[in-house]
């Protein structure tokens, strides 16, 4: 695959022009994507259905690709975002005078190239294009196979508006999307500085295990809802109804109800409906089982049930003691991603907050809020799992590094 290497190889030279713009021009690169955006709807719809034609109608990934005027707009209105947010690069974060009259500053810089491994989700294209472009980072996209058409109009959207503010195009590169290209991120020590996966279990233990370049990994979630004994029913019904069905197949939402054994006659009854409104299949453990007779989607959990992300219309539901047994639960189960607890008992609130492991926990709120544009990011450029450099919903603050900037006047050692 010697086009992948040309493509890393001319990104790398192509980002310095990034480093090199203007405000405006960056600034305008981005509103002339959202504009783009808005003008090419329809270009962009038929891109994507020739990517959904290419599914099983009935697969749930099918939400994650596909595309409509909506989504389209939701995109432009991102990217517009992400034009008005200041330049993370440039920013002096020390300054001093040594006392042999050396002027030291430690400046904020772009991280220079960063290359990203994607699921089929075509506004991750966009976000992480126009979240680079504004950090000015070259950026090396390698999105799915199932959005390749949406992924190549999109490319060209993005390209024309570099073009047309006068930033070099090649800042911005779709690599092919077969599977073999990772091996060349993997190597590209000398031209890319991070690597993010965006995706499955495998894949992140893939490029963690094979990549020379640094990682930022984002993971699956497998998140929880504990309903505790002091939780409000009403808030509690509409957070876990929220959590499981408002876009089942992202990685924010439910996939386990935690229920106290205190409160789960009444929240079970109360949660019915509106899980059996949506069609939620639920998995049951032997006290949820017989709680919820009369369920018409009603299966006894199988122990795997509790460590599968069900990225659809699917949950486990368990009932627990208490608190601790919750808290046990969460830590053998969680994949860190994010947790939530309704109650109203402050302490006990605290407590999960503190305890639970996860880049993002939750209070009385849904598990669909891990998202870098409602936590006011702009979009993101994945959600990371890990503890190093970024946790959470990351973006610009985290797309720049260091560099110590030193001006003399002849000084020598
Ligand atoms: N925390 C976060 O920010 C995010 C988490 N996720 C998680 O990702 C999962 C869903 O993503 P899913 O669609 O399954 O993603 P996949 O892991 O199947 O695919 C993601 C990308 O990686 C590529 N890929 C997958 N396996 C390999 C491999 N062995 N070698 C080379 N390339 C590979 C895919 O290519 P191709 O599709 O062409 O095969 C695609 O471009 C869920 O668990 C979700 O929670 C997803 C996005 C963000
Ligand atoms: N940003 C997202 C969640 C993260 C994400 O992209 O996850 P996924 O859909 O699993 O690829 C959202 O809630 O919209």
């Amino acid at each position: 695959m010697k086009q992948v290497e040309t493509q890393i190889i001319k990104t790398y030279k192509a980002a310095v022009h990034l480093r090199r713009a203007t405000e405006q021009q960056i600034k305008g690169a981005l509103r002339s994507l959202a504009d783009a955006l808005q003008q090419n709807t329809a270009v962009l719809i038929k891109a994507n259905g020739k990517d959904l034609a290419l599914q099983a109608p009935d697969n749930p990934r099918n939400d994650r690709l596909m595309l409509n005027e909506q989504r389209i707009k939701a995109i432009a209105n991102a990217v517009r975002k992400i034009s008005r947010l200041p330049d993370p690069s440039g920013k002096v974060l020390e300054k001093k005078v040594l006392p042999n009259k050396l002027l030291l500053e430690k400046v904020a810089v772009p991280l220079g190239v960063v290359g990203a491994i994607y699921e089929s989700r075509p506004n991750v294209t966009f976000d992480i294009a126009a979240l680079c472009i504004r950090s000015r980072n070259g950026c090396l996209l390698k999105g799915s196979s199932e959005a390749d058409n949406t992924n190549k109009a999109a490319i060209k959207l993005i390209k024309k508006a570099l073009e047309d503010n006068g930033i070099n195009a090649d800042c911005v590169t779709l690599l092919p999307s077969e599977r073999e290209v990772v091996q060349h991120l993997f190597t590209a020590t000398r031209y890319i500085d991070v690597l993010i996966p965006r995706g499955s279990a495998s894949l992140i233990e893939y490029v963690r295990k094979n990549s020379q370049v640094p990682v930022i990994e984002t993971g699956a979630g497998v998140c929880h809802v504990y309903i505790e004994q002091e939780a409000d029913l009403n808030k509690a019904v509409n957070i876990a109804v929220n959590a499981k069905v408002s876009r089942p197949s992202v990685c924010n939402a439910a996939d386990t109800l935690l229920v106290d054994e205190a409160v789960a006659p009444a929240f079970l009854e109360a949660v019915q409906p509106q899980l059996a409104k949506y069609g939620v299949e639920v998995f049951a453990d032997n006290t949820a089982f017989k709680l919820l007779k009369g369920y018409p989607h009603l299966q006894k959990a199988k122990p795997e049930h509790f460590d599968t992300e069900f990225q659809s219309l699917r949950c486990a539901v368990k009932v627990v003691k208490g608190i601790e047994e919750a808290l046990v639960h969460i830590q053998e189960h969680s994949t860190r991603h994010s947790e939530a607890i309704v109650s109203e008992n402050k302490k006990h609130c605290k407590r999960f907050m503190q305890e639970v492991d996860a880049a993002a926990v939750y209070a009385n709120a849904s598990t669909r809020f891990t998202d870098g544009e409602e936590f006011g990011l702009g979009a993101e450029i994945g959600i990371s799992t890990q503890k190093l450099h970024a946790r959470g919903p990351f973006a610009l603050e985290k797309l720049v590094t260091e560099k110590w900037m030193v001006t003399g006047n002849g000084q020598v050692r």
